[in-house]
Protein backbone atom coordinates (compact mmCIF):
# COMPACT_ATOMS: atom_id res chain seq x y z
CA UNK A 1 0.00 0.00 0.00
CA UNK A 2 1.14 3.84 -0.87
CA UNK A 3 1.32 5.48 2.28
CA UNK A 4 0.91 9.78 1.90
CA UNK A 5 1.19 11.11 4.90
CA UNK A 6 1.64 14.91 5.77
CA UNK A 7 2.17 15.23 2.57
CA UNK A 8 0.86 17.86 -0.40
CA UNK A 9 2.88 16.71 -3.13
CA UNK A 10 0.55 13.58 -4.32
CA UNK A 11 0.62 12.40 -7.90
CA UNK A 12 -1.27 8.79 -8.24
CA UNK A 13 -0.05 6.99 -11.57
CA UNK A 14 -2.88 4.84 -12.74
CA UNK A 15 -4.01 3.99 -15.69
CA UNK A 16 -7.85 3.43 -15.78
CA UNK A 17 -7.83 6.52 -13.31
CA UNK A 18 -8.73 6.08 -9.26
CA UNK A 19 -11.47 5.33 -6.95
CA UNK A 20 -11.63 7.56 -4.19
CA UNK A 21 -13.54 7.69 -0.97
CA UNK A 22 -13.74 10.97 0.96
CA UNK A 23 -14.11 11.43 5.00
CA UNK A 24 -12.23 11.44 8.28
CA UNK A 25 -12.28 7.59 8.87
CA UNK A 26 -11.58 7.28 12.16
CA UNK A 27 -12.08 3.77 12.88
CA UNK A 28 -12.82 2.51 9.82
CA UNK A 29 -16.61 1.57 11.29
CA UNK A 30 -19.33 -0.09 9.85
CA UNK A 31 -20.47 2.80 7.73
CA UNK A 32 -17.58 3.45 6.28
CA UNK A 33 -16.77 -0.07 5.28
CA UNK A 34 -20.16 0.79 2.78
CA UNK A 35 -17.94 3.07 1.13
CA UNK A 36 -14.48 0.79 1.41
CA UNK A 37 -16.32 -2.39 -0.05
CA UNK A 38 -17.12 0.47 -3.04
CA UNK A 39 -13.42 1.06 -3.14
CA UNK A 40 -12.39 -2.67 -3.03
CA UNK A 41 -15.13 -3.76 -5.36
CA UNK A 42 -13.94 -0.77 -8.39
CA UNK A 43 -10.51 -2.12 -7.07
CA UNK A 44 -11.16 -5.61 -9.00
CA UNK A 45 -12.26 -3.60 -12.02
CA UNK A 46 -8.55 -1.82 -12.51
CA UNK A 47 -8.92 1.33 -10.74
CA UNK A 48 -6.59 2.72 -7.96
CA UNK A 49 -8.29 2.31 -4.96
CA UNK A 50 -7.91 5.77 -2.51
CA UNK A 51 -8.64 6.13 0.83
CA UNK A 52 -8.17 10.20 1.10
CA UNK A 53 -8.48 11.78 4.90
CA UNK A 54 -6.69 13.98 6.90
CA UNK A 55 -4.50 14.49 9.41
CA UNK A 56 -6.28 17.19 11.64
CA UNK A 57 -3.11 18.08 13.74
CA UNK A 58 -1.41 20.59 11.65
CA UNK A 59 -4.79 23.25 12.01
CA UNK A 60 -4.53 26.36 14.15
CA UNK A 61 -8.27 26.18 14.82
CA UNK A 62 -8.35 22.99 15.97
CA UNK A 63 -7.32 22.39 19.83
CA UNK A 64 -5.13 19.67 18.95
CA UNK A 65 -4.58 18.43 22.26
CA UNK A 66 -8.23 17.57 22.96
CA UNK A 67 -8.36 15.82 19.91
CA UNK A 68 -8.67 11.88 20.76
CA UNK A 69 -9.55 9.32 17.96
CA UNK A 70 -10.27 5.51 17.76
CA UNK A 71 -7.43 4.53 15.96
CA UNK A 72 -4.38 6.44 15.58
CA UNK A 73 -2.60 7.11 11.76
CA UNK A 74 -0.11 4.02 12.32
CA UNK A 75 -3.39 1.69 13.53
CA UNK A 76 -5.30 3.24 10.29
CA UNK A 77 -1.92 2.58 7.95
CA UNK A 78 -2.16 -1.17 9.57
CA UNK A 79 -6.12 -1.70 8.64
CA UNK A 80 -6.07 0.24 5.58
CA UNK A 81 -3.35 -2.49 4.50
CA UNK A 82 -4.98 -4.87 5.70
CA UNK A 83 -7.93 -4.22 3.71
CA UNK A 84 -6.42 -4.46 0.47
CA UNK A 85 -6.77 -0.62 -0.41
CA UNK A 86 -3.87 0.99 -2.89
CA UNK A 87 -3.11 4.45 -1.61
CA UNK A 88 -3.80 5.96 2.10
CA UNK A 89 -3.89 9.44 2.02
CA UNK A 90 -3.45 11.10 5.24
CA UNK A 91 -3.82 15.20 3.92
CA UNK A 92 -2.45 17.95 6.03
CA UNK A 93 -5.75 19.81 6.93
CA UNK A 94 -3.50 23.17 7.68
CA UNK A 95 -4.79 26.87 7.90
CA UNK A 96 -5.05 27.23 3.65
CA UNK A 97 -6.51 23.62 3.23
CA UNK A 98 -9.00 24.58 5.74
CA UNK A 99 -9.35 27.80 3.75
CA UNK A 100 -9.80 26.13 0.20
CA UNK A 101 -12.82 26.24 -1.52
CA UNK A 102 -15.13 23.15 -2.36
CA UNK A 103 -14.47 23.54 -6.56
CA UNK A 104 -10.45 24.06 -5.97
CA UNK A 105 -10.23 20.72 -4.26
CA UNK A 106 -12.32 19.15 -6.80
CA UNK A 107 -9.97 20.23 -9.92
CA UNK A 108 -6.43 20.57 -8.11
CA UNK A 109 -7.22 17.06 -6.06
CA UNK A 110 -9.75 15.17 -7.38
CA UNK A 111 -9.11 15.42 -11.04
CA UNK A 112 -5.71 16.42 -11.31
CA UNK A 113 -3.75 14.50 -8.14
CA UNK A 114 -5.65 11.73 -7.88
CA UNK A 115 -7.65 11.23 -11.49
CA UNK A 116 -10.81 10.57 -10.05
CA UNK A 117 -12.76 8.12 -11.73
CA UNK A 118 -15.13 7.78 -9.00
CA UNK A 119 -15.79 9.65 -5.85
CA UNK A 120 -17.27 7.56 -2.85
CA UNK A 121 -19.02 9.74 -0.25
CA UNK A 122 -22.01 9.38 2.29
CA UNK A 123 -25.41 11.19 2.22
CA UNK A 124 -23.93 14.05 4.36
CA UNK A 125 -20.28 14.61 3.48
CA UNK A 126 -18.77 17.91 4.02
CA UNK A 127 -15.91 19.42 2.07
CA UNK A 128 -13.60 22.80 1.24
CA UNK A 129 -14.05 26.34 3.17
CA UNK A 130 -16.71 26.18 5.28
CA UNK A 131 -18.09 23.22 4.21
CA UNK A 132 -19.66 24.30 1.46
CA UNK A 133 -18.64 21.26 -0.71
CA UNK A 134 -21.35 18.47 -0.64
CA UNK A 135 -22.57 15.55 -2.96
CA UNK A 136 -25.05 18.63 -4.97
CA UNK A 137 -22.17 20.12 -5.91
CA UNK A 138 -19.78 16.68 -6.73
CA UNK A 139 -22.76 15.72 -8.85
CA UNK A 140 -22.36 19.19 -10.59
CA UNK A 141 -18.94 19.02 -11.57
CA UNK A 142 -19.13 15.20 -12.40
CA UNK A 143 -19.92 15.43 -16.12
CA UNK A 144 -17.46 18.31 -17.07
CA UNK A 145 -14.41 16.39 -14.88
CA UNK A 146 -15.74 13.38 -16.12
CA UNK A 147 -15.80 11.08 -12.61
CA UNK A 148 -19.14 9.37 -11.28
CA UNK A 149 -20.14 10.02 -7.79
CA UNK A 150 -21.35 7.01 -5.73
CA UNK A 151 -23.26 8.32 -2.88
CA UNK A 152 -23.74 5.77 -0.17
CA UNK A 153 -26.69 6.34 2.64
CA UNK A 154 -25.78 6.77 6.16
CA UNK A 155 -25.69 3.02 7.92
CA UNK A 156 -27.81 2.36 11.02
CA UNK A 157 -27.66 -0.07 13.40
CA UNK A 158 -30.90 -0.53 16.03
CA UNK A 159 -31.82 2.48 14.50
CA UNK A 160 -28.89 4.79 15.25
CA UNK A 161 -26.58 6.20 12.62
CA UNK A 162 -22.75 5.01 12.89
CA UNK A 163 -20.36 7.36 12.99
CA UNK A 164 -17.38 7.92 14.62
CA UNK A 165 -18.12 10.09 17.33
CA UNK A 166 -21.02 8.01 18.78
CA UNK A 167 -18.48 5.05 19.02
CA UNK A 168 -16.03 7.70 21.07
CA UNK A 169 -18.52 7.92 22.98
CA UNK A 170 -19.32 4.22 23.72
CA UNK A 171 -15.50 3.54 23.88
CA UNK A 172 -15.45 6.47 27.09
CA UNK A 173 -17.44 4.82 28.86
CA UNK A 174 -16.22 1.33 28.61
CA UNK A 175 -19.38 -0.13 26.52
CA UNK A 176 -16.91 -2.13 24.54
CA UNK A 177 -19.47 -5.10 23.39
CA UNK A 178 -21.54 -1.96 22.15
CA UNK A 179 -18.27 -0.23 20.72
CA UNK A 180 -17.66 -3.70 18.74
CA UNK A 181 -21.09 -3.71 17.14
CA UNK A 182 -21.04 -0.47 15.38
CA UNK A 183 -17.10 -0.48 14.87
CA UNK A 184 -17.48 -4.18 12.91
CA UNK A 185 -14.87 -5.33 15.35
CA UNK A 186 -13.09 -4.84 18.99
CA UNK A 187 -11.97 -1.57 19.80
CA UNK A 188 -8.28 -1.93 20.43
CA UNK A 189 -4.87 -0.51 21.11
CA UNK A 190 -0.96 -1.72 20.23
CA UNK A 191 2.23 -0.98 20.87
CA UNK A 192 5.39 -2.25 22.10
CA UNK A 193 5.86 -4.38 24.92
CA UNK A 194 7.94 -1.90 27.94
CA UNK A 195 9.31 -2.93 30.78
CA UNK A 196 7.28 -2.56 34.16
CA UNK A 197 7.87 -2.17 37.97
CA UNK A 198 8.04 -6.38 37.53
CA UNK A 199 6.34 -6.10 40.70
CA UNK A 200 3.75 -8.03 38.84
CA UNK A 201 5.66 -11.52 38.46
CA UNK A 202 6.30 -11.44 41.92
CA UNK A 203 2.15 -12.23 42.72
CA UNK A 204 2.11 -14.79 39.80
CA UNK A 205 0.26 -12.60 37.54
CA UNK A 206 3.22 -10.84 34.97
CA UNK A 207 1.90 -8.40 32.58
CA UNK A 208 2.93 -6.87 29.32
CA UNK A 209 2.90 -3.42 29.55
CA UNK A 210 1.90 -1.07 26.93
CA UNK A 211 2.12 3.04 27.08
CA UNK A 212 -0.95 4.82 25.88
CA UNK A 213 -0.70 7.10 23.25
CA UNK A 214 -1.20 11.29 22.68
CA UNK A 215 -4.01 11.34 20.83
CA UNK A 216 -5.98 8.07 21.07
CA UNK A 217 -8.86 7.49 23.20
CA UNK A 218 -8.93 5.27 25.55
CA UNK A 219 -11.58 3.73 27.75
CA UNK A 220 -12.73 4.14 31.33
CA UNK A 221 -9.88 3.21 33.88
CA UNK A 222 -10.26 -0.67 34.95
CA UNK A 223 -9.94 -4.34 33.69
CA UNK A 224 -10.83 -5.72 30.78
CA UNK A 225 -11.39 -9.09 29.29
CA UNK A 226 -9.42 -9.03 26.05
CA UNK A 227 -7.86 -10.82 23.09
CA UNK A 228 -4.28 -10.50 22.28
CA UNK A 229 -2.61 -10.95 18.95
CA UNK A 230 0.97 -11.53 18.98
CA UNK A 231 4.02 -10.13 16.55
CA UNK A 232 4.40 -14.21 15.11
CA UNK A 233 0.53 -14.37 14.80
CA UNK A 234 -0.66 -16.01 17.58
CA UNK A 235 -3.79 -15.33 19.09
CA UNK A 236 -4.18 -15.33 22.94
CA UNK A 237 -6.76 -14.19 25.65
CA UNK A 238 -5.63 -12.17 28.32
CA UNK A 239 -7.22 -9.90 31.09
CA UNK A 240 -6.19 -5.91 30.56
CA UNK A 241 -5.80 -3.22 33.19
CA UNK A 242 -5.79 0.58 32.47
CA UNK A 243 -4.90 3.02 35.32
CA UNK A 244 -2.55 4.54 37.03
CA UNK A 245 -1.84 1.88 39.82
CA UNK A 246 -2.98 3.44 43.32
CA UNK A 247 -2.54 0.59 45.27
CA UNK A 248 1.21 0.44 44.47
CA UNK A 249 2.10 3.43 41.91
CA UNK A 250 3.49 5.87 43.25
CA UNK A 251 4.40 8.36 40.00
CA UNK A 252 0.53 7.50 39.19
CA UNK A 253 1.34 7.10 35.55
CA UNK A 254 -1.23 5.62 33.59
CA UNK A 255 -0.29 2.11 31.67
CA UNK A 256 -1.96 -0.52 29.76
CA UNK A 257 -1.12 -4.11 31.70
CA UNK A 258 -1.56 -7.21 30.12
CA UNK A 259 -1.82 -10.69 31.64
CA UNK A 260 -2.33 -13.15 29.40
CA UNK A 261 -3.34 -16.24 30.27
CA UNK A 262 -1.17 -19.65 30.40
CA UNK A 263 1.52 -17.66 28.71
CA UNK A 264 4.98 -18.02 30.32
CA UNK A 265 7.43 -16.22 27.45
CA UNK A 266 9.11 -12.99 27.26
CA UNK A 267 7.78 -10.35 24.80
CA UNK A 268 10.00 -7.37 25.76
CA UNK A 269 9.70 -5.03 22.64
CA UNK A 270 7.20 -7.23 20.83
CA UNK A 271 4.35 -5.13 18.86
CA UNK A 272 1.04 -6.20 20.32
CA UNK A 273 -2.43 -5.37 19.52
CA UNK A 274 -4.86 -5.65 22.27
CA UNK A 275 -8.87 -5.62 22.09
CA UNK A 276 -10.97 -4.99 24.73
CA UNK A 277 -13.79 -7.14 24.36
CA UNK A 278 -15.87 -6.39 27.81
CA UNK A 279 -15.28 -4.53 30.95
CA UNK A 280 -15.35 -5.90 34.46
CA UNK A 281 -14.74 -3.27 37.33
CA UNK A 282 -13.02 -0.18 37.71
CA UNK A 283 -9.90 0.74 39.14
CA UNK A 284 -9.62 0.90 43.23
CA UNK A 285 -7.16 1.25 45.91
CA UNK A 286 -6.56 -1.80 47.63
CA UNK A 287 -5.20 -2.03 51.55
CA UNK A 288 -2.36 -3.87 50.04
CA UNK A 289 -0.76 -6.55 47.63
CA UNK A 290 -2.57 -9.69 48.83
CA UNK A 291 -6.18 -7.68 48.60
CA UNK A 292 -5.31 -6.68 44.89
CA UNK A 293 -3.55 -10.25 43.91
CA UNK A 294 -7.32 -11.89 45.63
CA UNK A 295 -9.16 -9.37 43.42
CA UNK A 296 -7.22 -9.89 40.15
CA UNK A 297 -7.75 -13.99 40.83
CA UNK A 298 -11.39 -13.27 40.27
CA UNK A 299 -11.08 -10.96 37.64
CA UNK A 300 -9.42 -13.67 35.94
CA UNK A 301 -12.48 -15.86 36.48
CA UNK A 302 -14.83 -13.64 35.15
CA UNK A 303 -13.07 -12.73 32.01
CA UNK A 304 -12.87 -16.56 31.16
CA UNK A 305 -16.62 -17.05 31.83
CA UNK A 306 -16.98 -13.61 29.64
CA UNK A 307 -14.67 -15.00 26.85
CA UNK A 308 -15.31 -19.09 27.06
CA UNK A 309 -18.64 -19.08 28.45
C1 LIG B 1 -6.26 -7.81 36.02
C2 LIG B 1 -5.57 -6.67 36.71
C3 LIG B 1 -6.29 -5.87 37.59
C4 LIG B 1 -5.68 -4.83 38.28
N1 LIG B 1 -6.42 -4.06 39.12
C5 LIG B 1 -5.83 -3.07 39.82
C6 LIG B 1 -6.58 -2.27 40.75
O1 LIG B 1 -7.80 -2.37 40.87
N2 LIG B 1 -5.90 -1.36 41.48
C7 LIG B 1 -4.55 -1.17 41.35
O2 LIG B 1 -4.01 -0.35 42.06
N3 LIG B 1 -3.83 -1.87 40.47
C8 LIG B 1 -4.42 -2.81 39.70
N4 LIG B 1 -3.69 -3.56 38.81
C9 LIG B 1 -2.30 -3.19 38.57
C10 LIG B 1 -1.30 -3.89 39.48
O3 LIG B 1 -1.07 -3.01 40.54
C11 LIG B 1 -0.04 -4.13 38.64
O4 LIG B 1 -0.33 -5.02 37.61
C12 LIG B 1 1.06 -4.75 39.43
O5 LIG B 1 1.45 -3.84 40.38
C13 LIG B 1 2.24 -5.08 38.52
O6 LIG B 1 2.83 -3.96 37.98
P1 LIG B 1 4.05 -4.05 36.95
O7 LIG B 1 3.50 -4.56 35.64
O8 LIG B 1 4.54 -2.63 36.81
O9 LIG B 1 5.03 -4.97 37.53
C14 LIG B 1 -4.30 -4.58 38.08
C15 LIG B 1 -3.57 -5.38 37.18
C16 LIG B 1 -4.18 -6.40 36.50
C17 LIG B 1 -3.38 -7.24 35.55
N1 LIG C 1 -23.08 5.48 8.96
C1 LIG C 1 -22.55 5.77 7.77
N2 LIG C 1 -23.03 5.15 6.66
C2 LIG C 1 -22.54 5.45 5.43
N3 LIG C 1 -21.56 6.34 5.23
C3 LIG C 1 -21.06 6.98 6.29
C4 LIG C 1 -21.51 6.71 7.62
N4 LIG C 1 -20.81 7.49 8.48
C5 LIG C 1 -19.97 8.20 7.71
N5 LIG C 1 -20.12 7.91 6.41
C6 LIG C 1 -19.39 8.48 5.29
O1 LIG C 1 -18.05 7.97 5.34
C7 LIG C 1 -17.12 9.02 5.02
C8 LIG C 1 -16.24 9.23 6.22
O2 LIG C 1 -17.05 9.57 7.32
P1 LIG C 1 -16.53 10.50 8.48
O3 LIG C 1 -15.46 9.78 9.18
O4 LIG C 1 -16.19 11.85 7.94
O5 LIG C 1 -17.91 10.58 9.32
P2 LIG C 1 -18.39 10.03 10.73
O6 LIG C 1 -18.09 8.60 10.96
O7 LIG C 1 -19.85 10.43 10.80
O8 LIG C 1 -17.47 10.86 11.72
P3 LIG C 1 -17.83 11.94 12.84
O9 LIG C 1 -18.72 11.28 13.82
O10 LIG C 1 -16.47 12.28 13.40
O11 LIG C 1 -18.47 13.09 12.09
C9 LIG C 1 -17.97 10.25 4.68
O12 LIG C 1 -18.10 10.31 3.28
C10 LIG C 1 -19.28 10.00 5.38
O13 LIG C 1 -20.36 10.66 4.79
Amino acid sequence: MQHYFNQKDIQINTEKGSVVALGKFDGFHQGHKLLLDEVLRLQKDGYTGVVFTFDIRKNSIFDVDKLQSIITSEEKCMLAEQMGIDVLVEYPFDDAFASMEPEAFVTDILVKRLHAGYVVVGTDYGFGKKKRGNVELLRKMAGEYGYQVIVIEKKKIHDVIVSSTYIRMLISEGKMEEAETFLGRPYFLSGHVVHGRELGRTIQVPTANLLPKHGKIYPVTGVYASRIHLEDGRVCYGITNIGDNPTVNTDRRVTIETHIFDFDEDIYEQKLVVELLSFIRGEQKFSGVSELKAQMLADMEVAKQRIFG
